[in-house]
């Protein structure tokens, strides 16, 4: 597919109010509105918003998903097949900051991976490198070890996002031959280890915003972008948004 994929992750932010009002206005507006553009809102407003994007093209996503596949006494847990019921296309899997303050690891992602392929919800597998693991050198080696679990999923279709750790809400945004080096080394990686997959796409996370967003997507092997503060500006990603359209 050509053309970019923006998807905003609200992170834990929002009440129902705001989350709506926010929704309401990239509902409204054309360059927001778009099947290419997703929103990964918290769980709890999933079904709300779910319920105002009846008929619309922009996309649902969800933040995290279940490691465990079915139903059951797993208290506080959201299932894929639960995240489908309500609408998400997309379900992020393994940002750093569940890696981080989580504790997410190979084994658990691997299964929220497959949970969410299952229930037909396109998981994103976000990587990406500490300050100190990029300063040490080792950093593509730290990314290869993230995306090692994809050699355990026989089919489907998912999406990775590199987000470097050191650029998300830093304001901190890796460079152009930065980026392009490490999505480089991601399809090469995914082409030589993970089943054929017709057409792997990466994303790029890490203090995307309007003034930086066209520069970014217009990087070699740059399939869109994972937006974290500012997708909570409803002028701020339109204008990413408009960047991506304008690269169609
Ligand atoms: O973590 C991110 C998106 O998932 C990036 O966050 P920022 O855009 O706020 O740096």
């Amino acid at each position: 597919m050509a053309g970019k994929l923006i998807i905003g992750n609200w992170k834990m932010n929002t009440r129902a109010q705001s989350a709506q009002s926010l929704l309401d206005a990239l509902l409204a507006d054309s360059e927001c509105n778009q099947s290419w553009v997703g929103v990964a809102a918290p769980s709890v407003y999933l079904a709300m918003l779910a319920q105002r994007l009846q008929g619309a093209s922009l996309q649902l996503a969800a933040q995290d998903v279940s490691g465990f596949a079915n139903d059951g006494a797993y208290t506080g847990d959201v299932s894929a097949a639960m995240l489908r019921d309500v609408g998400c296309t997309y379900v992020l899997v393994g940002h750093s900051e569940r890696r981080q303050y989580f504790a997410e690891s190979n084994p658990l992602l691997l299964a929220k991976m497959n949970n969410a392929l299952a229930a037909g919800v396109v998981p994103v597998l976000c990587v990406g490198e500490t300050l100190e693991q990029r300063e040490q050198g080792d950093y593509l080696q730290v990314i290869y070890q993230q995306l090692s679990i994809l050699v355990d999923i026989d089919a489907g279709d998912y999406l990775i996002a590199y987000e470097p750790v050191w650029a998300i809400g830093t304001g901190k945004v890796a460079t152009l031959e930065q980026i392009a080096e490490i999505h480089s080394a991601i399809k090469t990686w995914c082409l030589q280890n993970a089943k054929p997959s017709a057409n792997i796409r990466v994303l790029y996370g890490g203090s995307v915003k309007a003034e930086n967003a066209e520069s970014i997507l217009k990087t070699d092997n740059v399939d869109g972008a994972l937006v974290g503060g500012a997708s909570l500006d409803a002028g701020s990603f339109r204008m990413i948004c408009q960047a991506a359209g304008k690269l169609i």
